[in-house]
């Protein structure tokens, strides 16, 4: 029988859940879906943001759960640092972390210079892999098992003309998550990436002022419409779940069927 902890990872009494880029979109309606089931949610966002974390705040407590608030770059090394710190102070390590933070600046590829693709690179890619590193320390060390989800998207199975330094974030997420899955198997932690499709949030407000892409993506769906942060949030809650223990390295696409339709 190999080592690790057992296959229910839901300890008695609340988890704790941290979410990254908590303040809007997918992340918020993520933090509100851990409420849902009682957890104490960290409700994580960027320097500037903290109006619309106390907004996920609310939503968190309103169904049941206990948020605490917390200001973090994840691109900053010491403001990982200091959220882990903070966290571990407040609540002990985590069952559940969802590494959701990420931006997606369209820009043509020859105006793509160094500053923005670093910049792109270190918040949705480096900063997963600064966060993850953080808490999973701790969480190997409580031998509890866990969860490690993260937000990758269809993207990294394709490309983008206006996203090429957008894309290959996303694939590293995915291919981040499948490394720690060797890793962080032993220690009964999974670790798994989410790839949503077209899911109506800020980070595509402007982009689907275009109503001939808008008409486009819709036509691609299967499912007839574009995507809510909740169907994300949904599948993030079941990947939590005792019942995909044995489930660590995937890719999940939360897409309506898009990738697949071709033709
Ligand atoms: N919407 C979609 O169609 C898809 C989204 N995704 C992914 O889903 C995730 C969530 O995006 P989504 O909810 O759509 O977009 P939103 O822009 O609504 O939410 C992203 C959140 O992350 C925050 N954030 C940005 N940079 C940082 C940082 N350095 N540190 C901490 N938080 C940060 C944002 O804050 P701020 O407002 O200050 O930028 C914002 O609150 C992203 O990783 C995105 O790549 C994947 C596939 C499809
Ligand atoms: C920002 C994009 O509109 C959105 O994010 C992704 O990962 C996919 O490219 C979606 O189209």
């Amino acid at each position: 029988m190999s080592g690790g902890a057992s296959r229910d990872t839901i300890r008695a009494g609340p988890r704790t859940v941290l979410v990254t880029g908590a303040a809007r979109g997918i992340g918020r309606a993520t933090a509100a879906r851990f409420g849902r089931e009682g957890a104490r949610v960290v409700v994580n966002h960027p320097p500037g943001e903290r109006e619309y974390a106390e907004q996920t705040a609310e939503l968190v407590r309103q169904e049941g759960g206990t948020p605490l608030v917390v200001e973090a770059d994840v691109a900053d090394p010491a403001a990982v640092t200091e959220l882990a710190a903070i966290v571990h102070a407040t609540w002990g390590p985590l069952d559940v972390l969802v590494n959701n933070a990420g931006i997606c600046p369209f820009a043509d590829f020859f105006d793509i210079d160094v500053e923005l693709w670093d910049r792109v690179q270190h918040v949705n890619l480096r900063g997963a892999f600064l966060v993850t590193q953080a808490f999973t320390k701790a969480m190997v060390e409580a031998g509890r098992g866990g969860r490690v989800l993260s937000v990758s998207s269809i993207s990294a199975w394709v490309g983008g003309s206006q996203q090429v330094h957008y894309c290959t974030t996303k694939a590293g997420i995915s291919s981040l998550m499948k490394s720690l899955a060797i890793v962080l198997g032993p220690h009964g932690i999974t670790c798994n990436a989410v790839l949503p499709g077209a899911i109506a949030t800020d980070i595509n407000k402007a982009d689907w002022t275009d109503q001939g892409k808008v008409d486009y993506f819709r036509s691609r769906i299967p499912a007839g419409r574009m995507g809510e942060p909740a169907d994300v949030a949904g599948v993030l809650w079941l990947l939590s779940q005792p019942e995909s223990a044995y489930m660590t390295g995937a890719d999940v696409l939360v897409d309506g069927g898009m990738f697949v339709n071709l033709q």
